[in-house]
């Protein structure tokens, strides 16, 4: 059993947009144990609501007995800033004022998220990560950390994500930040603000993680004779309400404006050049029916970072299918590891 820990940062910690943020919290929990070389690091980076039981949301590829186990990994997950388990978030005291933030915490971008991963990798005294994993959000965070070059990692591994996020991703982006803002609560200064705006915010979030295979499967009517009441309708209102219960507008709508800050090629010469610049051994992995990060954002990844290999996945629910699709992922990553693994034996046979 893990339980999450907080790191707590003694420093002033200065975002890419250079405002500055006080008394950083990064609440994380680990798996396993750090063994005495410090080379089995298992870093999972989590995606726009989870948090840091990996174990938990990413069940069937992290786990006892699954391909990354506690008993032979040393298993890092952190909560990202501005989210609402537990690390620093709109939510958080405002150390100057001793009041929450809400819209006056400071807006924050994928560079950042990565930055604070390296703060609690020095915290942790990992300098080097055996797997550096992560999804959508998550493969946004793991790309810009791999770019800081500032731990050693040995393999990366990208699935559902892209090297800038598109001006479609931003709209959907902006159309939920509309639906939350036109919730007047959201500006009223409470932890439940907005909540309504949120479920909207949600129910469009699902149009993009979903497709149109996956709610004719899920929600097509048994019956032929309703005008009115259907399962669809139904769907899109438990979903939005599910997730109010578990997470608040703030947080939703500064994770999303990182989401949409995601550009590698920002402060570099160019996307193409960042990408290049990434020696790690990398598999990229996409889902063929995502309409959201849809599989060419992915082959662009793997054309462009030196020698990546390019995996996809066939499954009907779309983008989220990067949650659920465990045993494939499991196959083609494990796959990959043992490959990569094999081709360094022999490498190192050969210069012996
Ligand atoms: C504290 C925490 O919960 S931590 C965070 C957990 N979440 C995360 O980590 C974020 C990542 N996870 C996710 O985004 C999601 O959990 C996913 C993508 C993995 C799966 O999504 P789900 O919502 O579980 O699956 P799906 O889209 O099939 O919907 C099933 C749910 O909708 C309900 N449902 C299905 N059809 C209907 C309908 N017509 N009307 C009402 N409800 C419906 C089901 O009863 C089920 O409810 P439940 O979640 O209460 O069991
Ligand atoms: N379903 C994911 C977002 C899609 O990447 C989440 O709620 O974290």
């Amino acid at each position: 059993m893990s339980t999450v820990a907080i790191y707590k940062h003694p420093k002033i910690f200065k975002l890419e947009n250079g405002k500055k943020l006080r008394n950083l919290e990064i609440a994380y929990q680990t798996f396993g144990k750090l063994n005495a070389n410090k080379d089995n690091v298992v870093w999972a980076c989590h995606a726009l609501t989870a948090n840091a039981d990996v174990l938990d949301w990413w069940k069937g590829l992290f786990g006892n007995n699954a391909l990354f186990n506690p008993e032979e990994h040393f298993i890092v997950c952190a909560n990202i800033l501005g989210s609402n388990y537990g690390t620093t978030n709109p939510l958080s005291k405002n150390p100057t004022t001793g009041q929450p933030y809400y819209l006056s915490f400071p807006e924050f971008t994928i560079k950042d998220l990565a930055a604070t991963h390296n703060l609690l990798a020095n915290h942790l005294e990992i300098s080097t990560i055996k797997v550096l994993i992560g999804g959508s959000l998550g493969g946004q965070q793991a790309l810009e950390w791999s770019l800081a070059k500032t731990q050693t990692i040995e393999n990366l591994i990208l699935v559902a994500t892209n090297a800038v996020h598109s001006p479609w991703g931003i709209a959907f982006n902006e159309s939920q930040r509309l639906a939350i803002s036109a919730d007047r609560t959201f500006y009223s200064n409470q932890p439940d603000g907005g909540l309504k705006g949120l479920k909207v915010a949600r129910s469009i979030a699902l149009l993009s993680y979903r497709t149109y295979e996956a709610y004719s499967a899920t929600q097509l009517e048994s019956v032929n004779d309703k005008i009115t009441g259907y399962r669809a309708a139904s769907y899109q209102n438990y979903q939005g309400e599910k997730l109010c219960k578990r997470f608040n507008a703030y947080s939703y709508w500064y994770l999303s404006k990182a989401m949409d800050s995601h550009n590698v090629g920002r402060g570099r010469k160019s996307i193409t050049a960042a990408l290049a610049e990434i020696k790690v051994n990398t598999l990229v992995i996409g889902i063929e029916n995502d309409v959201l990060f849809p599989i060419s954002e992915q082959k662009f990844l793997a054309s462009h970072i030196n020698e990546a290999q390019f995996s996809s996945i066939n499954c009907a629910y779309g983008h989220d299918g990067f949650l659920i699709e465990t045993d494939k992922l499991t196959n083609i990553i494990g796959n990959f590891l043992k490959e990569s693994s094999d081709k360094k034996i022999i490498k190192l046979h050969k210069t012996a």
